[in-house]
């Protein structure tokens, strides 16, 4: 039905803002960390990331991304410290991934993109009381963002590539349970972070980014299965 928002030339980035007119707000993302910009403030400690009691619920192809859902009726699954003042409950996680040799990550790092990028999506659900309204307030969400880099097969990532089959088309989704996300991070939290926004429309400027320095490593076959098994169409209909 209407014209919907995409990575084209028609659809793309560039076109956001005539129907997201906060494209062009203050503090938009992604975009390119400069470490030797990077202000290290001594105020900020580590980030803690309880997910012990995560429920993951389902997997899905929004035709954009991937989805994890999460049962976020409670406190259960939370990232804390930080940047951020309070709790943060996880929602959700999804990928961005690069094409057959393209680069799929959102920021950049000195200029330089990975492979993918990971993002775990939570919300202020001290401050809000729904996750809608959470997006569209300026502390409203906090995003881990991880950056895929190509190498050796990860040793888990396959238990969301076998599972892609599943969700090929648009709109598909399937049970997702026992699926905790502490097994995609790096082996150091160290991170930058920044007052920025979401990086598809509605591109509310609601996130506090938390990027983490060190990448996770996958190889070639399970980023290239994924991009090839997203299928951002609907099923064919006659
Ligand atoms: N753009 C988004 N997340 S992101 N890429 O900024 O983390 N979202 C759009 C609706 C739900 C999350
Ligand atoms: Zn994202």
């Amino acid at each position: 039905t209407g014209h919907h928002w995409g990575y084209g030339k028609e659809d793309g980035p560039s076109a956001w803002h005539r129907q997201y007119p906060v494209a062009k707000g203050n503090r938009q993302s992604p975009i390119d960390i400069i470490p030797n910009e990077a202000r290290r403030d001594s105020t900020l400690g580590p980030i803690f990331l309880k997910y012990d009691q995560c429920r993951s619920l389902n997997i899905a192809n929004n035709g954009h991304s991937v989805v994890v859902e999460f049962d976020d009726s409670d406190d259960r699954s939370v990232v804390l410290g930080g940047p951020l003042d309070n709790p943060y409950r996880l929602k959700q996680f999804h990928f961005h991934w690069g094409g057959k040799g393209c680069e799929g990550s959102e920021h950049t790092v000195a200029g330089v993109g990975y492979a993918s990028e990971l993002h775990v999506v939570h919300w202020n659900a001290v401050k809000y009381k729904t996750y809608n309204d959470a997006a569209a307030a300026p502390d409203g969400l906090a995003v881990l963002g991880i950056f895929l880099e190509l190498g050796d097969d990860h040793r888990w990532l396959h238990m969301i590539t076998d599972a892609l089959y599943m969700v090929k088309f648009k709109g598909s989704a399937t049970d997702f349970k026992g699926f905790n996300p502490k097994c995609l991070l790096p082996s150091s939290l160290h991170y930058w972070t920044y007052l920025g926004s979401l990086t598809t429309p509605p591109l509310h400027e609601s996130v506090t980014w938390i990027v983490l320095k060190e990448p996770i490593v996958v190889s070639e076959k399970q980023v290239s299965a994924a991009a090839l098994n997203i299928i951002h169409k609907t099923f064919p209909t006659v």
